[in-house]
C-alpha cells in the first residue's frame, strides 16, 4: 500500500498557482527527501497533502483512505515549518508534546501521557526544558519540542517541513538516529529538506520541485561537495527563479 498516493495535485494561493500537477505515491516505509530552491513550493505541498491548505484539483489519499476525517490521523505526525504563534496562552513544552496524542477521536489524552511525552522530549535532548514555556524558548527548542510532539503519536506517516533548520548538528544526528529507530518500525517519512547533510544515510527517494513541478524523482542526489553532478542546483536554498506568469506553460517553459 501507498502510504501517499497524489495525482494531479494544483494549489493556488494569493491567486497564484504554486503547486502545479504533482503526482507523488510514497509506499509504505519509504523516507522521501523533498528538495528544491526557496519557494519552489515544497512547504505548500506537504501542506496540501495534509489538508492544511486546499488543493484546487487532484485527489489526495493517506494511509488508504481519501483526504478528510476517513483517514486516521492519529497515526499521522507533521513537523511544521515553524510554530504557530501560541496566542499568548501560556504553554509548557510538555503540555506541547501531550497535545501531539489527541485527535479529532481522543479529546482527551491517554493516561501515560507524561511518561511518554518526557521520553519523547528525552529523544530530541530537551527533557530538561519540559516546564518552560515554549514561547520563551528559542527556536531550535520550539523545533525541537515540536518533533517530539509529532513523534509521541507513534506515527505511521511522518511528515517533517524543514526540520533541523536552527538545529546544531549533533542534535540533528540524534534526531536522524530517532527517525532511523521509526524507519525500522515501518514508518513512512517524508522530509523538506534543503541540504541531505546527515539524512543522507535514511533517504530512499529524492522528489524535487521547481515552479511547484516535480523536476527529479529517483535516487538522492550526491552528497555536498560534488558540485557539477547532475541535480546539484536544485538542491541548495537559492531562491527559485520566478516562474512564468501568463500563457501556456509549457510553451513558457521552454523560453530561455
Ligand atoms: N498564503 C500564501 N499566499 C500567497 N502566496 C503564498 C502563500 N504561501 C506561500 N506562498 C508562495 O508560494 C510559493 C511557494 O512557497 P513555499 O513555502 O511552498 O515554498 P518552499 O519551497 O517551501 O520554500 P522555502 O524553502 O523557502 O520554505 C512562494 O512563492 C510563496 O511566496
Amino acid at each position: 500500500m501507498n502510504a501517499i498516493e497524489a495525482a494531479g495535485v494544483h494549489v493556488t494561493l494569493g491567486g497564484q498557482p504554486i503547486v502545479r500537477g504533482v503526482d507523488l505515491a510514497v509506499p509504505t516505509g519509504q523516507v522521501l527527501a523533498l528538495l528544491g530552491a526557496n519557494g519552489s513550493g515544497k512547504s505548500t505541498l506537504v501542506r496540501a497533502l495534509l489538508g492544511v491548505v486546499p488543493h484546487v484539483s487532484g485527489t489526495i489519499r493517506l494511509l488508504g483512505a481519501p483526504l478528510g476525517p476517513e483517514v486516521s490521523w492519529d497515526r499521522v505526525g507533521y513537523v511544521p515549518q515553524r510554530m504557530a504563534a501560541a496566542g499568548g496562552v501560556p504553554t509548557t513544552a510538555l503540555e506541547v508534546v501531550v497535545s501531539g496524542m489527541l485527535h479529532g477521536r481522543r479529546l482527551r489524552p491517554p493516561r501515560d501521557r507524561r511518561p511518554r511525552a518526557l521520553a519523547a522530549l528525552d529523544a530530541l535532548g530537551v527533557a530538561h526544558l519540559r516546564d518552560r514555556r515554549v514561547q520563551e524558548l528559542s527556536g531550535g527548542q520550539q523545533q525541537r519540542v515540536l518533533i517530539a510532539r509529532a513523534l509521541v503519536r507513534e506515527p505511521r506517516l511522518l511528515v517533517l517541513d524543514e526540520p533541523t533548520s536552527g538545529i546544531d548538528l549533533p542534535t540533528q544526528r540524534t534526531f536522524v538516529d530517532t527517525l532511523s529507530r521509526l524507519r525500522d518500525t515501518g514508518t513512512t517519512v517524508v522530509v523538506v529538506l534543503h541540504e541531505i547533510g546527515p539524512f543522507a544515510p535514511l533517504i530512499d527517494r529524492s522528489v524535487v520541485l521547481r515552479h511547484g513541478r516535480v523536476v527529479h524523482d529517483g535516487p538522492p542526489p550526491p552528497a555536498r561537495g560534488e558540485h557539477g553532478e547532475a541535480g546539484h542546483d536544485h538542491t541548495h536554498p537559492h531562491a527559485d527563479p520566478e516562474p512564468p506568469t501568463d500563457g501556456p506553460d509549457l510553451t513558457l517553459e521552454m523560453t530561455p
